[in-house]
């Protein structure tokens, strides 16, 4: 399985908790991350491919991995009341993500949701 994982500032210890949580179905999963998020679950332990900080094109690397479709689950823990600069980019990893049919979750219990289907169904 290879997922991305990305969560604004406010949600990312709730990120690396959830990694944490579920470190046993994500056993074998190729993880990658936006700089920062990534950097916070490499110091929980998590062994992940860090792209860019999202502020500076790291939301536009993933976004380019779903248009290929090198990804199979999107995590995205996104801060609804937190304004972002780079708030076209989110838009469009998101579209893009409806638009190749990735599978994307943008809270906690989305992501639950997604990642025990996806373990269940052995992606
Ligand atoms: O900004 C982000 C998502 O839009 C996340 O980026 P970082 O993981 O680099 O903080």
């Amino acid at each position: 399985m290879k997922i991305a994982v990305i969560a604004h500032d406010g949600k990312k210890a709730e990120m690396v908790g959830f990694l944490l949580e579920n470190k046993e179905k994500l056993e074998g999963a190729e993880i990658c991350a936006t700089g920062t998020t990534g950097s916070h679950a490499e110091r929980g332990g998590l062994v992940v491919t860090k792209y860019l900080s999202g502020p500076v094109g790291g939301d536009a690397q993933i976004a380019t991995l779903v248009a290929e479709k090198k990804l199979d689950v999107v995590l995205f823990f996104r801060d609804p009341l937190g304004k972002h600069a780079h708030e076209p980019d989110i838009q469009m990893l998101m579209r893009l993500c409806d638009v190749h049919n990735i599978p994307l979750a943008t809270n906690p219990a989305g992501a639950q949701l997604l990642l025990d289907g996806l373990y269940q169904k052995g992606v």
